[in-house]
């Protein structure tokens, strides 16, 4: 079983401020440390939090931004999580490097070219930040024909191509994600989620580790490190 602790807030704002504030700290530590810091950031109800983080006063030029995951859609669609991070981190001079290069026709080779990328940042990422999907997903680790390519990849293989299957309503398109070894090779994980539904979905999800049915159950049950969860209602 992991060891995961809850963090409750009574509102969003509340959630928003304390994950800017851990989120910086760990920005701040890794500057320390190591001149330096790439940290993982997901798309989706998490990026309202971007604006918080963003106006902190924290070595933005010595910080590398890349998303957990992404859609295959041009850079500038709004559906793209780069679009949203580049947005919030560039004006406070963060670095933000997409994974993805606009819509692609085989999904895998864009997963395949993703990873090349990554291959060329120092490696392990500070911070893996987490969301979660209504139907469990977490980055882009979806059902589907790729789960256990995303879950199994070996070690050294950072991203692969994902089709989801079913699709999500809301970005009904093919993704490029982190591996499970990808987000469980990070310093520090963090996940954030809002609303009831989710919380359950997240408990169970982690009550049943190895034989969870959704892709964030899975990757859980691997990780071998604390875990913080940020969760508001
Ligand atoms: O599609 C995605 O969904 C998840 C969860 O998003 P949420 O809006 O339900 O919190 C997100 O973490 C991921 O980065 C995104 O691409």
């Amino acid at each position: 079983m992991i060891e995961a602790e809850w963090w409750e807030y009574d509102s969003v704002d509340e959630l928003a401020d304390a994950v800017a504030g851990d989120v910086g700290f760990i920005i701040e530590s890794a500057v320390d440390a190591r001149n330096a810091s790439l940290i993982a950031v997901p798309g989706g109800d998490a990026a309202a939090i971007f604006p918080k983080l963003a106006k902190q006063k924290l070595p933005w030029k010595r910080v590398t931004i890349i998303p957990t995951d992404d859609r295959l859609v041009p850079v500038d669609n709004d559906q793209s999580n780069a679009k949203g991070i580049a947005k919030a981190f560039l004006p406070a001079g963060a670095r933000v490097m997409p994974i993805v290069s606009g819509a692609a026709e085989d999904y895998r080779l864009a997963g395949n070219a993703a990873d090349a990328r990554l291959q060329d940042l120092p490696w392990p990422p500070d911070l893996v930040w987490l969301g979660m999907g209504e139907d469990g997903h977490t980055a882009s680790i979806f059902s589907g024909p790729d789960l256990q390519a995303a879950l199994d990849a070996p070690k050294a293989r950072r991203a692969v191509g994902v089709m989801p299957d079913p699709m999500p309503e809301d970005a009904a398109v093919a993704r490029v994600t982190l591996t499970r070894a990808a987000i469980l090779s990070a310093r520090t994980i963090l996940i954030t989620l809002t609303g009831q539904d989710k919380r359950e979905l997240l408990e169970g999800a982690i009550a049943d580790g190895h034989s969870s049915k959704l892709p964030i159950g899975r990757v859980l049950a691997e990780v071998d490190q604390p875990i913080d969860i940020h969760w508001a209602p």
